[in-house]
């Protein structure tokens, strides 16, 4: 008699549809030109030579040019004191054809984050980092302008695979401020119950076995394993971790926070590490940026004629 088919969670293709959201904004971006003259305009700030932060940008400033956003290019040599970086900061928050500013992170250690995010125009936050638009995702009714890039990717990935919120039982590993804590906050809005699981949390493995949801981001490779995860959950990978690999050409390969083979025979849904969550975070920034620019440009002629509507911030 031949042994059971072994069961094998469906995967989410975050590269797919982060594809299908970029044309989504090419298309709205060519409306938007014909009607009013103009395109969105993001601003990329990068202080230091950190080879990973220089992947990103270079991947932010190339999708920008993809999709038919104009970006603005401020690299700063990594002992540029805090005072420049506020300078930068502020003239791009004057440039009324920029709509979207971000500070890559992390920053040098000489810079306080805090400060230097806190400079950045509420209306053109399109990270969401700034602590006005966290702080207004913690509140009930007090939607924020944006909303951090990485978790709202977390939800688009659900909704575009046809996993209910609401109701469900889901669980955040990881409470940093760019993604464990506003993707709690964002489940949250969307009626989930929810549990953070972190670094002092007892049995976690208990913890996370009961979620239908889990969102992974503890930057810690493969931490959760096959036998954490209730048949049938639904699996988002946040984590990207290096790790020796001699028979890789770099040197290496990237695995998430979840041991993806062995809870890919329980889960019902998972994103890969790579390809999963990291093409969301571009495209989500995409996204708000796109509706930063409409946001503005709505002032100026009805949306109506463009039929392109700013969407309501997913909260
Ligand atoms: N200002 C910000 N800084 C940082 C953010 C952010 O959202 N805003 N997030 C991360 C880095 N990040 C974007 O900046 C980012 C990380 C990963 C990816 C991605 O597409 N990863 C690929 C793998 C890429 C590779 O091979 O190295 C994947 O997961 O498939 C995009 C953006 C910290 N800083």
């Amino acid at each position: 008699m031949d042994a059971s088919p072994e069961k094998v969670a469906k995967i989410i293709d975050g590269i797919a549809i982060a594809k299908d959201i970029r044309l989504e904004i090419t298309s709205d971006v060519q409306k938007m030109k014909e009607v009013y003259g103009k395109v969105p305009g993001l601003a990329v700030i990068i202080v230091g030579e950190r080879k990973d932060s220089q992947t990103y940008v270079r991947m932010k400033r190339r999708m920008c040019a993809e999709v038919g956003f104009v970006s603005f290019d401020k690299d700063m040599p990594g002992d540029a004191s805090e005072e420049e970086v506020l300078q930068a900061v502020k003239a791009f928050n004057e440039d009324s054809a920029v709509h979207g500013i971000l500070v890559q992170l992390p920053l040098p250690k000489h810079i306080d984050e805090q400060t230097v995010l806190s400079a950045i125009s509420l209306e053109k936050d399109v990270d969401g980092f700034h602590p006005l638009n966290i702080g207004r995702l913690a509140m009930k009714g007090r939607d924020p302008l944006f909303v951090p890039c990485t978790p709202k990717g977390c939800i688009d990935l659900l909704d575009r695979s046809g996993i209910k919120i609401a109701g469900k039982r889901a669980v955040v590993l990881g409470r940093s401020n760019i993604v464990g804590m506003p993707a709690a906050l964002l489940l949250l809005h969307r009626d989930a119950t929810v549990s953070i699981v972190h670094s002092k949390t007892e049995d976690p493995a208990s913890i996370v076995r009961q979620a239908d949801i889990v969102i992974a981001a503890i930057g810690r490779p493969e931490t959760v394993r096959g036998d954490w995860i209730k048949p049938g959950a639904a699996i988002i990978d946040v984590g990207t971790n290096a790790v020796d690999d001699a028979s890789k050409k770099a040197g290496y390969r990237l695995v998430g926070d979840v041991h993806f083979e062995e809870a890919s025979k329980v889960a019902g849904h998972i994103t890969p590490v790579p390809g999963g969550v990291g093409p969301m975070t571009i495209a989500m920034l995409l996204q708000n940026t796109l509706n930063s620019a409409k946001r503005v440009l709505a002032k100026e002629v009805p949306l109506e004629k463009l039929e392109i509507r700013p969407k309501q911030v997913a909260v």
